[in-house]
């Protein structure tokens, strides 16, 4: 196992497969990812990276992009990596589920996270920029009856969705869902701005109104995230809360390291001069033991941002 020098433990790797994307949407963090990337990984050199990272006690990988599914080689991608890994999941925008849930879970994926930040047709719009609720839903549909568990992603922003909370936590229930309902979240740079101002919805009373209605609490390991169960007319349905910013204990239980869509390992989502290039090195004819190496030096460099 691979501890930076904080003592946290590095156990999951977050692999973004392509900056592409076919939404839009206005807040979009792109995975930390602050440049032109073209170049992409190969099936080859992620089944390559992920085995090299399984030796090393990371056996949890989270698939993203941009959108993942805009790969036409998704498919092989997860088939190529699931024999390494015991937890494979994937963060969609949910656009091609309908038809890739089922082939995505044969293939070896484990669950899946769909961006669904509104139920209704208009406001869906204007977050995503594209018309396609009715598709994304027929795509949740499709995805609970092959990959366990489904969960929703919310990102709650003012002004916008904060006002179909209760709405969400329904649904999610109705269709045997779990929430994550998520705080918007920006480098420090970037709070000043009037961007994050008009749209930051602090999610600190949600969550005490969580914890007046939950029939029970769990706090997750990672990110120490806690999870509410609560009860609905639809059964009692799991409602998680993401809120990133100044969270120290959030950051201290940070295990994921994050890989760029062109090869470097990248050591935190809100960092901008933290890259580590494996790819080269990998298309030069570098060692298993090389990359090993760049693995190591990446891991001793993070940091908990929020500290
Ligand atoms: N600051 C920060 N935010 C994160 C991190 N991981 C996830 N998030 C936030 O949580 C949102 C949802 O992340 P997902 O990709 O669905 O996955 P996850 O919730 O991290 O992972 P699982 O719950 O294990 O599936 C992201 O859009 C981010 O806003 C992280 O390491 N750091
Ligand atoms: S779907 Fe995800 S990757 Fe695509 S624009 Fe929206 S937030 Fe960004
Ligand atoms: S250190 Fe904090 S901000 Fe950075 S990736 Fe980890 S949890 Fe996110």
């Amino acid at each position: 196992m691979l501890y930076d020098r904080f003592g946290r433990p590095v156990t999951n790797l977050r692999i973004s497969l392509t900056q592409e994307c076919n939404f839009r949407c206005f807040f979009c963090h792109g995975e930390g990812q602050h440049f032109n990337a073209k170049l992409e990984l190969t099936p080859d050199e992620i089944e390559r990276l992920v085995r090299i990272a399984s030796r090393l006690g990371i056996n949890k990988v989270k698939l993203t992009g941009g959108e993942p599914t805009v790969r036409e080689d998704i498919l092989e991608i997860v088939g190529r990596i699931k024999p390494y890994v015991v937890d494979l999941s994937m963060t969609t925008n949910g656009s091609r589920l309908k038809e890739l849930a089922r082939p995505l879970a044969k293939a070896g994926l484990d669950r899946v996270n769909v961006s669904l930040h509104s139920l209704r047709r208009d406001v869906y719009k204007r977050i995503t920029g594209v018309d396609m609720l009715e598709t994304v839903l027929e795509g949740i549909e499709e995805a609970v009856k092959y990959l366990s568990p489904v969960k929703l992603n919310m990102t709650v922003m003012k002004g916008l969705n904060e006002g179909e909370i209760w709405d969400m936590i329904d649904f999610a229930a109705k269709t045997g869902t779990i929430l994550q309902l998520i705080e918007l979240e920006v480098p420090r740079e970037v709070e000043g701005t009037a961007f994050f101002k008009k749209y930051f919805y602090p999610l600190q009373p949600v969550e005490r109104e969580l914890e007046k209605r939950a029939v029970e609490t769990r706090e997750r390991s990672m990110h120490r995230r806690k999870k509410y169960f609560i009860p609905t007319d639809y059964g009692i349905v799991e409602v998680e809360v993401v809120r990133a910013m100044h969270n120290t204990l959030f950051c201290a239980n940070c295990t994921r390291l994050r890989v760029t869509s062109n090869g470097m390992f990248k050591t935190c989502l809100l960092r901008n001069d933290d890259l580590i290039d494996f790819l080269t090195a990998m298309r030069n004819g570098a060692s298993d033991e090389e990359i090993v190496e760049l693995l190591k030096k990446a891991v001793l460099m993070r940091e908990p941002y929020w500290k």
